[in-house]
Protein backbone atom coordinates (compact mmCIF):
# COMPACT_ATOMS: atom_id res chain seq x y z
CA UNK A 1 0.00 0.00 0.00
CA UNK A 2 1.06 3.70 -0.68
CA UNK A 3 0.87 5.57 2.38
CA UNK A 4 2.73 8.71 0.72
CA UNK A 5 -0.21 11.51 0.58
CA UNK A 6 0.72 13.35 -2.31
CA UNK A 7 1.18 9.96 -3.98
CA UNK A 8 -2.33 8.82 -3.21
CA UNK A 9 -3.69 12.44 -4.29
CA UNK A 10 -2.24 12.00 -7.60
CA UNK A 11 -3.50 8.54 -7.70
CA UNK A 12 -6.86 9.40 -6.63
CA UNK A 13 -7.04 13.04 -8.05
CA UNK A 14 -10.13 12.92 -9.52
CA UNK A 15 -12.38 10.76 -7.15
CA UNK A 16 -16.30 10.11 -7.39
CA UNK A 17 -17.15 7.58 -4.50
CA UNK A 18 -21.07 6.33 -4.69
CA UNK A 19 -22.67 8.67 -6.96
CA UNK A 20 -26.09 9.18 -8.31
CA UNK A 21 -27.64 11.49 -10.08
CA UNK A 22 -31.56 11.85 -10.24
CA UNK A 23 -33.57 14.29 -12.05
CA UNK A 24 -36.99 15.92 -11.59
CA UNK A 25 -39.08 15.35 -14.89
CA UNK A 26 -42.95 15.91 -15.65
CA UNK A 27 -43.37 12.20 -15.34
CA UNK A 28 -41.47 11.87 -11.79
CA UNK A 29 -38.36 10.93 -10.61
CA UNK A 30 -35.41 9.61 -13.44
CA UNK A 31 -32.84 7.86 -12.30
CA UNK A 32 -30.23 8.69 -14.40
CA UNK A 33 -26.88 7.26 -12.51
CA UNK A 34 -26.29 5.22 -9.42
CA UNK A 35 -23.33 3.84 -8.08
CA UNK A 36 -21.29 5.38 -9.63
CA UNK A 37 -17.00 4.92 -8.35
CA UNK A 38 -14.42 6.17 -10.35
CA UNK A 39 -10.59 7.45 -9.82
CA UNK A 40 -8.67 8.89 -12.38
CA UNK A 41 -4.70 9.95 -11.77
CA UNK A 42 -3.13 12.90 -12.31
CA UNK A 43 -2.26 13.35 -16.20
CA UNK A 44 -4.69 10.26 -17.00
CA UNK A 45 -6.67 10.83 -19.99
CA UNK A 46 -9.73 8.84 -19.48
CA UNK A 47 -12.71 9.05 -21.90
CA UNK A 48 -16.78 7.96 -21.45
CA UNK A 49 -17.94 5.84 -23.43
CA UNK A 50 -21.74 4.89 -23.51
CA UNK A 51 -25.11 4.21 -25.79
CA UNK A 52 -27.26 7.50 -26.20
CA UNK A 53 -28.51 9.15 -23.45
CA UNK A 54 -27.11 6.25 -20.62
CA UNK A 55 -25.64 9.30 -18.94
CA UNK A 56 -21.97 10.11 -19.83
CA UNK A 57 -22.42 14.05 -20.00
CA UNK A 58 -24.32 13.50 -16.12
CA UNK A 59 -21.43 12.62 -15.55
CA UNK A 60 -18.70 14.82 -16.67
CA UNK A 61 -20.71 17.52 -15.38
CA UNK A 62 -20.64 16.63 -12.37
CA UNK A 63 -17.10 16.59 -12.31
CA UNK A 64 -17.59 20.31 -14.06
CA UNK A 65 -19.57 21.27 -10.87
CA UNK A 66 -22.30 22.07 -13.24
CA UNK A 67 -24.50 20.29 -11.14
CA UNK A 68 -24.12 18.46 -7.73
CA UNK A 69 -25.17 14.49 -7.42
CA UNK A 70 -28.48 13.66 -5.76
CA UNK A 71 -26.29 11.21 -3.81
CA UNK A 72 -22.47 10.76 -2.76
CA UNK A 73 -19.32 12.97 -3.08
CA UNK A 74 -16.89 13.90 -6.10
CA UNK A 75 -13.46 15.36 -5.09
CA UNK A 76 -10.80 16.30 -6.98
CA UNK A 77 -7.22 17.09 -5.46
CA UNK A 78 -8.98 16.09 -1.99
CA UNK A 79 -11.09 19.05 -2.18
CA UNK A 80 -15.08 18.60 -2.22
CA UNK A 81 -16.82 19.50 -6.04
CA UNK A 82 -18.97 22.61 -5.35
CA UNK A 83 -19.43 24.15 -8.64
CA UNK A 84 -17.67 24.65 -11.43
CA UNK A 85 -13.42 26.21 -10.87
CA UNK A 86 -11.04 27.34 -13.31
CA UNK A 87 -8.93 24.56 -12.34
CA UNK A 88 -11.70 22.16 -14.35
CA UNK A 89 -11.80 24.07 -17.89
CA UNK A 90 -14.78 22.93 -19.87
CA UNK A 91 -14.91 22.39 -23.77
CA UNK A 92 -18.17 21.40 -25.15
CA UNK A 93 -19.22 20.05 -28.20
CA UNK A 94 -20.81 23.77 -29.95
CA UNK A 95 -17.65 25.54 -29.27
CA UNK A 96 -19.67 28.52 -27.53
CA UNK A 97 -17.95 31.00 -28.60
CA UNK A 98 -19.13 34.56 -28.14
CA UNK A 99 -19.67 35.51 -31.88
CA UNK A 100 -18.66 39.64 -31.32
CA UNK A 101 -15.07 38.54 -30.60
CA UNK A 102 -12.06 37.67 -32.22
CA UNK A 103 -10.03 34.64 -31.67
CA UNK A 104 -8.03 36.93 -29.70
CA UNK A 105 -10.78 38.37 -27.62
CA UNK A 106 -12.37 35.12 -27.08
CA UNK A 107 -9.38 33.11 -25.31
CA UNK A 108 -8.48 36.64 -23.51
CA UNK A 109 -11.74 36.99 -21.54
CA UNK A 110 -11.03 33.67 -20.19
CA UNK A 111 -7.32 34.40 -19.32
CA UNK A 112 -8.69 37.96 -17.92
CA UNK A 113 -11.28 36.22 -15.57
CA UNK A 114 -8.84 33.83 -13.80
CA UNK A 115 -5.36 35.79 -14.19
CA UNK A 116 -6.80 39.25 -14.67
CA UNK A 117 -5.91 40.13 -10.64
CA UNK A 118 -2.38 38.84 -10.45
CA UNK A 119 -1.00 39.56 -13.73
CA UNK A 120 -0.48 42.69 -15.93
CA UNK A 121 -1.86 43.69 -19.32
CA UNK A 122 1.51 42.43 -21.21
CA UNK A 123 1.33 38.87 -19.46
CA UNK A 124 -2.51 38.42 -20.44
CA UNK A 125 -1.83 38.93 -24.20
CA UNK A 126 1.11 36.80 -23.97
CA UNK A 127 -0.87 34.14 -22.51
CA UNK A 128 -3.68 34.69 -24.72
CA UNK A 129 -1.19 34.28 -27.95
CA UNK A 130 0.73 31.20 -26.40
CA UNK A 131 -2.38 29.61 -26.01
CA UNK A 132 -3.94 30.11 -29.57
CA UNK A 133 0.33 29.39 -30.61
CA UNK A 134 -0.18 25.83 -28.60
CA UNK A 135 -3.67 24.88 -31.41
CA UNK A 136 -2.05 26.48 -34.10
CA UNK A 137 -4.15 29.52 -34.71
CA UNK A 138 -1.87 32.48 -34.08
CA UNK A 139 -2.93 33.76 -38.22
CA UNK A 140 -6.40 33.38 -37.25
CA UNK A 141 -6.16 35.66 -33.91
CA UNK A 142 -8.04 38.70 -35.54
CA UNK A 143 -10.94 36.51 -37.10
CA UNK A 144 -14.36 36.38 -35.44
CA UNK A 145 -16.03 32.71 -35.19
CA UNK A 146 -18.15 33.22 -37.77
CA UNK A 147 -15.20 33.82 -40.51
CA UNK A 148 -13.48 30.26 -39.45
CA UNK A 149 -14.30 27.12 -39.65
CA UNK A 150 -15.82 24.44 -37.28
CA UNK A 151 -12.44 22.92 -36.84
CA UNK A 152 -11.50 25.73 -36.44
CA UNK A 153 -13.62 27.32 -33.56
CA UNK A 154 -13.23 23.95 -31.60
CA UNK A 155 -9.55 24.36 -31.23
CA UNK A 156 -10.15 28.01 -30.33
CA UNK A 157 -12.39 26.29 -27.50
CA UNK A 158 -9.49 23.99 -26.68
CA UNK A 159 -7.13 27.23 -26.49
CA UNK A 160 -9.33 29.21 -24.69
CA UNK A 161 -10.16 26.36 -22.21
CA UNK A 162 -5.83 25.92 -21.90
CA UNK A 163 -5.35 29.09 -21.28
CA UNK A 164 -7.08 28.80 -17.84
CA UNK A 165 -3.43 26.11 -17.41
CA UNK A 166 -6.21 24.44 -15.64
CA UNK A 167 -6.04 20.88 -13.91
CA UNK A 168 -8.24 18.96 -15.70
CA UNK A 169 -9.83 19.30 -19.17
CA UNK A 170 -13.37 18.18 -19.39
CA UNK A 171 -14.41 17.84 -23.05
CA UNK A 172 -17.95 16.85 -23.65
CA UNK A 173 -17.66 15.42 -27.39
CA UNK A 174 -15.28 17.94 -28.59
CA UNK A 175 -15.15 16.64 -32.26
CA UNK A 176 -18.70 15.32 -32.44
CA UNK A 177 -19.93 17.74 -34.95
CA UNK A 178 -16.45 17.59 -37.15
CA UNK A 179 -15.98 15.86 -40.65
CA UNK A 180 -13.29 12.70 -40.16
CA UNK A 181 -10.48 14.32 -41.36
CA UNK A 182 -10.54 17.35 -39.18
CA UNK A 183 -11.30 15.12 -36.51
CA UNK A 184 -8.62 13.22 -36.70
CA UNK A 185 -6.28 16.26 -37.36
CA UNK A 186 -7.39 17.67 -33.92
CA UNK A 187 -7.28 13.97 -32.63
CA UNK A 188 -3.50 13.86 -33.14
CA UNK A 189 -2.95 17.73 -32.12
CA UNK A 190 -4.86 16.85 -28.41
CA UNK A 191 -2.48 13.92 -28.28
CA UNK A 192 0.57 16.40 -28.47
CA UNK A 193 -0.73 19.21 -26.39
CA UNK A 194 -1.46 17.00 -23.62
CA UNK A 195 1.99 15.42 -23.75
CA UNK A 196 3.49 18.62 -23.34
CA UNK A 197 0.72 19.97 -21.09
CA UNK A 198 0.77 16.49 -18.87
CA UNK A 199 -3.34 17.39 -18.33
CA UNK A 200 -5.83 15.26 -16.69
CA UNK A 201 -8.29 14.73 -19.40
CA UNK A 202 -11.66 13.55 -18.96
CA UNK A 203 -13.68 13.18 -22.41
CA UNK A 204 -17.10 11.85 -23.28
CA UNK A 205 -17.20 10.44 -26.86
CA UNK A 206 -19.26 7.34 -28.86
CA UNK A 207 -15.95 6.83 -30.69
CA UNK A 208 -13.85 3.71 -29.91
CA UNK A 209 -11.33 4.53 -32.06
CA UNK A 210 -11.35 7.92 -30.66
CA UNK A 211 -11.30 6.34 -27.63
CA UNK A 212 -8.28 3.47 -28.18
CA UNK A 213 -6.15 6.27 -29.62
CA UNK A 214 -6.37 9.03 -27.23
CA UNK A 215 -7.03 7.15 -23.35
CA UNK A 216 -4.95 5.41 -20.99
CA UNK A 217 -8.60 4.50 -19.29
CA UNK A 218 -12.23 3.56 -21.13
CA UNK A 219 -14.82 4.19 -18.57
CA UNK A 220 -17.59 1.82 -20.14
CA UNK A 221 -20.95 2.72 -19.01
CA UNK A 222 -24.22 0.75 -19.16
CA UNK A 223 -27.68 1.58 -20.16
CA UNK A 224 -30.04 3.73 -18.31
CA UNK A 225 -32.20 4.32 -16.40
CA UNK A 226 -29.82 3.65 -13.42
CA UNK A 227 -26.54 3.82 -15.56
CA UNK A 228 -22.91 2.80 -13.92
CA UNK A 229 -19.82 2.17 -15.02
CA UNK A 230 -19.62 -1.29 -16.58
CA UNK A 231 -16.35 -2.12 -16.98
CA UNK A 232 -13.25 -0.06 -16.72
CA UNK A 233 -10.38 -0.59 -19.58
CA UNK A 234 -6.51 0.46 -18.99
CA UNK A 235 -5.22 1.02 -22.49
CA UNK A 236 -1.53 0.10 -22.20
CA UNK A 237 -0.34 1.41 -25.85
CA UNK A 238 2.80 3.06 -25.58
CA UNK A 239 3.15 6.63 -26.20
CA UNK A 240 3.46 8.72 -28.51
CA UNK A 241 0.74 6.79 -30.85
CA UNK A 242 0.74 7.21 -34.36
CA UNK A 243 -2.72 6.62 -35.63
CA UNK A 244 -0.90 5.16 -38.83
CA UNK A 245 1.12 2.87 -36.90
CA UNK A 246 -2.08 1.53 -34.42
CA UNK A 247 -3.69 0.69 -37.31
CA UNK A 248 -1.89 -2.36 -37.46
CA UNK A 249 -1.18 -2.84 -34.13
CA UNK A 250 -2.42 -6.27 -32.25
CA UNK A 251 -3.23 -4.72 -28.98
CA UNK A 252 -4.71 -1.62 -30.66
CA UNK A 253 -7.46 -4.24 -32.09
CA UNK A 254 -7.90 -5.96 -29.02
CA UNK A 255 -8.55 -2.66 -27.13
CA UNK A 256 -10.75 -2.03 -30.12
CA UNK A 257 -12.93 -4.93 -30.13
CA UNK A 258 -13.18 -5.09 -25.95
CA UNK A 259 -15.00 -1.65 -26.43
CA UNK A 260 -17.54 -2.77 -29.45
CA UNK A 261 -17.93 -6.07 -27.22
CA UNK A 262 -19.15 -4.32 -23.93
CA UNK A 263 -21.18 -1.89 -26.67
CA UNK A 264 -22.79 -3.56 -28.92
CA UNK A 265 -22.63 -7.24 -27.40
CA UNK A 266 -22.69 -6.87 -23.61
CA UNK A 267 -24.52 -3.47 -23.90
CA UNK A 268 -26.88 -3.99 -26.79
CA UNK A 269 -28.07 -0.84 -27.67
CA UNK A 270 -31.79 0.24 -26.73
CA UNK A 271 -33.01 2.71 -27.84
CA UNK A 272 -35.85 4.51 -25.10
CA UNK A 273 -38.71 6.20 -25.37
CA UNK A 274 -37.51 10.11 -24.48
N1 LIG B 1 -31.79 18.03 -16.54
C1 LIG B 1 -32.33 16.83 -16.81
N2 LIG B 1 -33.60 16.57 -16.50
C2 LIG B 1 -34.16 15.35 -16.76
N3 LIG B 1 -33.49 14.34 -17.34
C3 LIG B 1 -32.22 14.55 -17.68
C4 LIG B 1 -31.57 15.80 -17.45
N4 LIG B 1 -30.29 15.71 -17.89
C5 LIG B 1 -30.17 14.47 -18.40
N5 LIG B 1 -31.32 13.76 -18.28
C6 LIG B 1 -31.54 12.37 -18.67
O1 LIG B 1 -30.51 11.59 -18.11
C7 LIG B 1 -30.07 10.60 -19.04
C8 LIG B 1 -28.60 10.78 -19.31
O2 LIG B 1 -28.41 11.96 -20.10
P1 LIG B 1 -26.97 12.38 -20.63
O3 LIG B 1 -27.14 13.62 -21.41
O4 LIG B 1 -26.02 12.39 -19.52
O5 LIG B 1 -26.62 11.15 -21.60
P2 LIG B 1 -25.42 10.97 -22.60
O6 LIG B 1 -24.87 9.59 -22.36
O7 LIG B 1 -24.46 12.09 -22.48
O8 LIG B 1 -26.18 11.02 -24.00
P3 LIG B 1 -25.67 11.42 -25.48
O9 LIG B 1 -24.58 10.46 -25.80
O10 LIG B 1 -26.89 11.21 -26.32
O11 LIG B 1 -25.22 12.85 -25.42
C9 LIG B 1 -30.95 10.75 -20.28
O12 LIG B 1 -32.01 9.83 -20.20
C10 LIG B 1 -31.44 12.18 -20.17
O13 LIG B 1 -32.71 12.30 -20.79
Amino acid sequence: MNSHPSKQTAARFIDVQNVEQSFKTAKGVFLALQNVNLSIAQGEFVSLIGHSGCGKSTLLNLIAGLTTPTQGVLLCANKEIKGPGPERAVVFQNHSLLPWLTCYGNVYLAVERVFGKSENKAQLAERTAAALALVGLSHAAQKRPGEISGGMKQRVGIARALSMEPQVLLMDEPFGALDALTRAKLQDELLEIVARTHSTVVMVTHDVDEAVLLSDKIVMLTNGPAATIGEVLQVALPRPRSRVELAEDANYQLYRKAVIDFLYTRQGHVEKAA
